[in-house]
């Protein structure tokens, strides 16, 4: 029986190893973790992440053909493949502060695996990694691996959060890279019939090293810059009338653009879009290629200018002032079927509001208060200073905020809401009982445009949607940055 030992028990470890585990009954796979929380719950009832379908699949499988476990050394050591899923996240100090991936975890997995292993070992990159890691991770394997033989493999993940199960059960494609040596493809088939247990074999392509581990950060980059530029129309729509959904519908038509990835938001969030794209940037600027540099870093200034330009417009409609004013928070999430939070645009949202001086009250189906705070008080990266950035620790919570469980009592009382996550559940709130109970005039601000904007104005309220022809109300109101 192959054994599968996952490093890293997170969003991709868990969701990816279990339905490998559930496809492949003639496969062992332990997942890993040094953390001893993370791995209790996935041994729970209580997985620790919310992705729909994916506590079917784990109970299908666990017990029988994957478990988890913190004993990282015992199940690497025993393991044919060591899939490597541990966190990248951007450096927050030292050389590349800002936009090099922080590749700390990274490094001491495959310290771990060169110290523990007694057997060859193929090693696959799971997580997002710069382009060239490969090369790095050989030396160290190599150079510590007293005559064993590993094989490095790149088969980043594609997966999207809120859709994860649908996307490993039928992925658009399957990359694998690795060398063009006869062990490298050798090395390339041994996954590649892992995979091919559910994955047509046209959609499992395979190509060099370098090409997989770029391609990710590509796929990625290309992904944001299709919400940047639709989210940069939205600025001109509203300043000329046109909307951007009827401008994005007119465009997708065309088969070489396509309908997908064109709904303009209050801003892209997640934990890889921003990270990924900043990787890209400092390894173009790495590399000499500044112009190319300053391309891509562009598609980060417009999610940052959507962000603060939602702000800016809650504000200037609300008489320029929401100091002390009361605004319902719907949706804290980075998008809807998950409770992560990481960089979801929520965040530079609310602080924007704080700073004016709201006073925010905020829901959200998946996050909990806990996690709010936490968000909130976390300081952001000084760009202008990356060397002073020191990630605070919360030490008390954020007073003018408050969390409920519901919408309805998020909005008791509010002078205006901001519609942040495109939760289902907030297209069919009943917004008559919402406007009964809130401060007049009563104000909407759909940063995901989910609500019917014409029925909320035939209620009484101002809306905003983004990127669609604006209210009397808002186009009287001074002009916004
Ligand atoms: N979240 C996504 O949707 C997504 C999708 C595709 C790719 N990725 C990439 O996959 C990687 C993992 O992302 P994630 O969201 O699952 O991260 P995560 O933070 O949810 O999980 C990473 C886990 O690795 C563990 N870990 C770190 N170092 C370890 C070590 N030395 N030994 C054992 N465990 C260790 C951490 O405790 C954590 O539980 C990242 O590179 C990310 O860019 C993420
Ligand atoms: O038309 C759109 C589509 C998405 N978003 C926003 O973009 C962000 C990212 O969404 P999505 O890409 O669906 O979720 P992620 O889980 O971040 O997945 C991305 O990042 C993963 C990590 O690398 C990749 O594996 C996935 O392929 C890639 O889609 C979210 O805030 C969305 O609300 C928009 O604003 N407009």
């Amino acid at each position: 029986m192959v054994k599968i030992c996952c490093i890293g028990a997170g969003y991709v470890g868990g969701p990816t190893m279990a339905v490998i585990a559930l496809k492949c009954p003639d496969i062992e796979v332990v997942v890993v973790d040094i953390s001893e929380p993370r791995i209790a719950a996935w041994n729970s009832d209580q997985l620790p992440i919310y992705e729909p379908g994916l506590d079917d699949v784990v109970k299908q499988c666990r017990g029988k053909n994957i478990f988890f476990s913190t004993d990282v050394e015992k199940h690497v050591a025993e393991a044919d493949i060591v899939f490597v899923s541990v966190n990248t996240p951007t450096k927050t100090q030292g050389l590349g502060a800002g936009k090099a991936a922080d590749l700390t975890y990274w490094e001491s997995a495959a310290r771990t695996i060169a110290d523990v292993s007694k057997s060859d070992k193929i090693v696959v990159e799971k997580s997002t990694v710069p382009v060239k890691t490969a090369e790095a991770i050989e030396k160290i394997l190599t150079h510590n691996s007293k005559g064993i033989k590993f094989q490095i493999l790149s088969n980043p993940e594609f997966l999207a959060e809120g859709t994860a199960i649908e996307d490993l059960f039928q992925p658009d494609r399957v990359l694998i890279g690795g060398r063009e040596t006869p062990e490298g493809q050798k090395a390339i088939q041994a996954l590649k019939s892992v995979y091919a247990h559910w994955v047509p074999e046209d959609r499992i392509l395979t190509t060099n090293l370098w090409s997989a581990e770029l391609s990710k950060l590509a796929a990625n980059a290309f992904l944001a810059q299709r919400i940047s530029s639709v989210n940069a129309m939205s600025a001109l729509c509203e300043a000329t009338g046109a909307d951007v959904a009827e401008v994005s519908y007119a465009i997708g038509k065309d088969s070489r653009i396509g309908p997908k990835f064109l709904s303009s938001s209050v801003g892209f969030g997640g934990s890889c879009f921003q990270k990924d794209i900043l990787n890209l940037v400092y390894i173009c600027e790495c590399n000499g290629l500044p112009e190319v540099a300053e391309y891509w870093k562009q598609v980060i200034k417009i999610n940052d200018y959507q962000k603060s330009r939602f702000v800016n417009r809650v504000v200037s409609s609300m008489f320029n002032t929401v100091s002390q004013k009361k605004i319902a928070i719907l949706g804290f999430a980075f998008k809807k079927d998950t409770g992560d939070t990481r960089e979801t645009p929520a965040i530079d949202v609310c602080k924007g509001l704080l700073g004016d001086k709201a006073i925010l009250n905020i829901y959200d189906p998946q996050v909990t208060e806990d996690q709010i705070q936490r968000d909130l008080i976390m300081k952001k990266f000084d760009w202008d200073h990356p060397l002073h950035l020191q990630p605070k620790s919360p030490k008390s919570a954020v007073k003018q905020v408050s969390v409920t469980w519901d919408a309805y009592e998020a909005t008791k009382g509010a002078h205006g809401i901001c519609i942040l996550t495109e939760w289902d559940e907030f297209r069919t709130l009943d917004y008559k009982k919402i406007f009964d109970n809130m401060q007049k005039p009563a104000f909407v601000f759909d940063g995901r445009n989910v609500v019917n904007a014409d029925e909320l104005r035939r209620i009484g309220f101002i809306v905003y949607s983004i990127g669609k022809p604006l209210d009397a109300w808002l186009k009287d109101m001074p002009a916004i940055a």
